[in-house]
């Protein structure tokens, strides 16, 4: 397999290296990565994280055991086992399908490398493409306003919605970024906030809670953000919060984008009610933990509800910003989406 190397995922000098997303920013942690289970437990813990990552880093993991002589048997299990870490983001279903087509292919080594690497590149490309089509959408002057961690951290290339916000930058638009810190995992206050100040894009930090305000008191001039899948009809999964952002920005009428690389639509799923949500360990809403220890302080027997996504119906979004273009409602509710996947 050639040389791979993104923001939080390589493969050089013959290993799969991931970078602990879960301890950044005060700690920068690489794990050299060589099984399924060592794979599994990343994702799982979200060390390895972000809708398309998570499927190129599981890609890159099968290429590298098939390159060190794993069996066809071997490798269908652990395409099947890293496909069911989690559950909602349909990248990593995307990407391990594509492992099974080419593992039935007669030079199947080769097809099962070959195919990890075109992934991985054509991710590069996908972020250049939404970054260029989303920034025309800012203005000079802008506020912009994001939730979670949509960054090069979460892809191969400059991110997705966070990606709009770099090119928007770059092309000297003069915007301010307000970041949802996320909770509960805190990827906007410790990952966006460091990408951000990486790239010299100003920005504050803000509470959840804190978003409702600023949009009534005229502070948010657009919303981006980015996705884990897409259905048919525009319905979209994100990190939970992103449907509180959707019905504040309408009622604000404030522009809500959408930012997603084709990977992440799945035009099977015919609406936003058939997309999984993940549900996950109590603890991380009754406390917090990183690179600075942890602590608890909900009650031991404190009951808890713990989706990592919601879903934000497609009338609430202004626009998706695709690697193809950006779609208005007209075009989505007429079925633009199924021409795509
Ligand atoms: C470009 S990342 C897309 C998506 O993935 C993140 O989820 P997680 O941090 O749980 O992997 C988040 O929902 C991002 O918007």
């Amino acid at each position: 397999m050639k040389t791979l190397v993104a923001r939080s995922l390589k493969y050089q000098e013959g290993v799969v290296s991931v970078l602990d997303q879960y301890l950044l920013p005060h700690q920068t942690t690489w794990h050299i990565c060589q099984s399924v289970e060592e794979m599994a437990e990343l994702i799982l813990t979200l060390k390895v994280r972000g809708a398309p990552l998570i499927g190129l880093a599981a890609a890159l993991l099968v290429a590298h055991l098939a390159e060190q002589g794993a069996d066809k048997e071997a490798l269908a299990k652990a395409i099947d086992e890293l496909e069911a870490t989690r559950p909602t983001a349909v990248n990593l279903m995307h990407c391990m399908a594509k492992l099974r087509i080419a593992l039935q292919q007669p030079n199947w080594v080769e097809a099962v490398v070959s195919t990890a690497e075109s992934l991985f590149e054509e991710d590069i490309a996908l972020c250049e493409r939404m970054a260029n089509f989303g920034a025309e959408l800012v203005s000079a002057g802008d506020n912009l306003l994001t939730h979670c961690n949509t960054g090069a951290l979460a892809t191969a290339g400059i991110g997705t919605a966070l990606g709009v916000i770099h090119q928007a930058h770059a092309a000297g638009k003069n915007i301010h970024v307000w970041v949802d810190e996320t909770r509960p995992l805190l990827q906007g206050g410790r990952l966006t906030a460091y990408e951000l100040s990486c790239w010299d894009i100003p920005y504050t930090l803000i509470c959840d809670n804190m978003a409702a305000s600023l949009m009534a008191a005229g502070k948010v001039d657009k919303i981006f953000v980015g996705a884990d899948r897409i259905a048919a009809n525009g319905d979209f999964a994100n990190k939970v919060g992103t449907y509180n952002l959707a019905v504040l920005a309408k009622h604000h009428n404030i522009p809500f984008y959408v930012v997603a690389p084709v990977t992440t639509l799945d035009t099977a799923c015919p609406n936003g009610q058939a997309i999984p949500i993940e549900e996950r360990n109590p603890l991380e809403v009754t406390g917090v933990s990183g690179s600075f220890g942890q602590c608890q302080w909900a009650p031991s027997n404190a009951n808890v509800f713990n989706p990592a996504f919601d879903v934000t119906p497609a009338d609430l979004v202004t626009g998706w910003v695709l690697d193809s273009g950006v779609y208005d409602q007209e075009a989505v509710s007429s079925g633009a989406l199924l021409a795509l996947n």
